[in-house]
């Protein structure tokens, strides 16, 4: 279970939302929902553990990121706003150089059938700078589809992707939590439909001026 207790982030000092506490269990999906500029994307962040936490907690499996140390990072897959690809690289040199990185055992025909999944098969060796947007999106997420872990953490998955591919993220989220992971994602769009009954938080703007 991935649990917020009370939690607090903010910028400059100041704190973006009123005070979180939430409990996702293993099977759930969490859709975060807000105005423009309420912490959608900060929260995310916070949760891969690329912010810090200025007040409350975050646990995974009732360990703080802190005690999980660098174990947590692999607890996670994370897509934020850019897709993190390496332009001059292919998406399976992406794929295959991401597992390397992480230190995840990746053959090569696991990647490429990954790559046919997300409907790549045809730009597999291409140079992601030649991708469309929508493309560039799939490559960064069988990154997802190629490895197994527990938590998804997703911002505005949904964008660029044409119709067809949004229902196939939904679908792929939906598979994911069959199998006992999490999924967290921000977005300003309907879920596609395998994955509508997510749990919504809609976060509230802070008005009070600052940190203790
Ligand atoms: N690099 C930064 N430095 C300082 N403040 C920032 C920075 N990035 C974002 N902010 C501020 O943090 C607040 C939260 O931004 P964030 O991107 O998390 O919001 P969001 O809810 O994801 O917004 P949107 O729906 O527009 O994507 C905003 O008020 C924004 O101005």
């Amino acid at each position: 279970m991935l649990e917020l207790q009370q939690l607090s982030i903010g910028r400059a000092g100041k704190a973006l939302f009123m005070p979180l506490t939430l409990a996702i269990s293993r099977g759930c999906c969490l859709h975060i929902q807000g105005p423009n500029g309420v912490g959608k994307t900060t929260l995310i962040k916070t949760l891969a553990g690329l912010r810090p936490i200025q007040q409350g907690s975050v646990t995974w499996l009732a360990r703080s990121p802190a005690d999980w140390g660098d174990d947590f990072r692999a607890q996670l897959h994370y897509l934020g706003h850019r897709d993190a690809l390496k332009d001059q690289l292919s998406p399976l040199e992406n794929l295959l150089q991401y597992a390397q990185m992480h230190n995840v055992i990746l053959s090569e025909e696991r990647a490429l059938n990954t790559l046919v999944r997300v409907g790549l098969e045809y730009c597999i060796d291409s140079p992601v700078r030649r991708l469309s947007q929508g493309q560039k999106r799939r490559a960064a997420l069988a990154r997802f589809m190629a490895f197994s872990r527990p938590i998804w953490l997703m911002d505005e998955p949904l964008v660029a992707l044409d119709v067809a591919g949004q229902h196939e993220l939904g679908d792929w989220i939906a598979e994911h939590l069959q199998q006992g992971g999490i999924a967290v994602l921000s977005s300003h769009q309907n879920l596609p439909r395998s994955i509508a009954d997510a749990q919504i938080v809609t976060l509230t703007p802070c008005v009070e001026s600052a940190w203790v």
